[in-house]
């Protein structure tokens, strides 16, 4: 893994543009996309700048279960605010909340990863480690599956809803497994909440308790924490 500290999140997001954009003049096509506080100004310098997406596809890592694309907490939603309006693509994905039969959604969302193999996958990470909504005791070999969120995901996603209770429970995440097959990934963590995720996600030891420790097992990874976040670091 190679680690790239910055001063703020701003600092990290032109890095993040810049990769993306290198590798997109190396001939990536689709991008895996994240969610989160993590990616905000990072979407905004892609909007800023002057990159073409009409030829591009997304996939997104996931979506809460019974929110519909058009409601403003949904993933859907976010990344049409934060992207997709600004920069259309040639198509977007991201699996369906409100799915009736999840299980067919699950099964629908990992053909669509199979037969769009992800070049660029942009990554945040939760303070419990998680990637996507991979949380904890996650096994690294899923593919898109059910989540029921930890608490503490819960909880720290609670600053999006007008209290905790409207947060779901639910989510259909991107497993692991298909997360480690993307050619390149761009890892983003900021602020001291993530210090001890971060810290373990590089130095501990490889473990399903720490999902994000799998990327240690990855040959092309590149993690971009600010100061607060690398501050447990060696
Ligand atoms: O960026 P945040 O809001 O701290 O969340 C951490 C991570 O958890 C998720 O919200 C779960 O998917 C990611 O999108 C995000 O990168």
């Amino acid at each position: 893994m190679k680690v790239i500290t910055v001063k703020n999140q701003l600092e990290g997001a032109k890095i993040a543009f810049d990769l993306l954009k290198e590798a997109m003049e190396g001939g990536s096509k689709t991008l895996g996309l994240a969610t989160g506080s993590t990616p905000v100004e990072f979407y905004n310098q892609v909007v800023q700048s002057d990159l073409d997406f009409s030829e591009m596809i997304s996939i997104n890592l996931d979506e809460y279960v019974g929110l519909d694309g058009s409601d403003d907490q949904s993933y859907r939603y976010f990344m049409e605010q934060h992207l997709f309006n600004e920069k259309p693509f040639k198509e977007n994905f991201l699996p369906d909340g409100k799915a009736t039969d999840l299980l067919a959604e699950v099964k629908h969302y990992d053909s669509i990863i199979d037969s769009h193999p992800i070049d660029f996958q942009i990554l945040g990470i939760g303070a419990n480690g998680h990637i996507g909504f991979n949380e904890p005791g996650t096994s690294f070999e899923v593919t898109t599956h059910v989540v029921d969120l930890a608490e503490s995901t819960i909880q720290a996603n609670a600053r999006f809803f007008e209290d905790e209770s409207q947060v779901p429970r639910q989510a259909i995440s991107m497993g692991i497994a298909s997360i480690m097959k993307s050619k390149e990934i761009v890892l983003m963590a900021y602020g001291e909440a993530k210090a001890e995720a971060v810290k373990g996600m590089i130095e501990g030891e490889i473990t399903e308790s720490l999902p994000a420790s799998v990327l240690q097992k990855h040959d092309n990874v590149i993690v971009i924490a600010d100061e607060a976040a690398a501050k447990l670091l060696k």
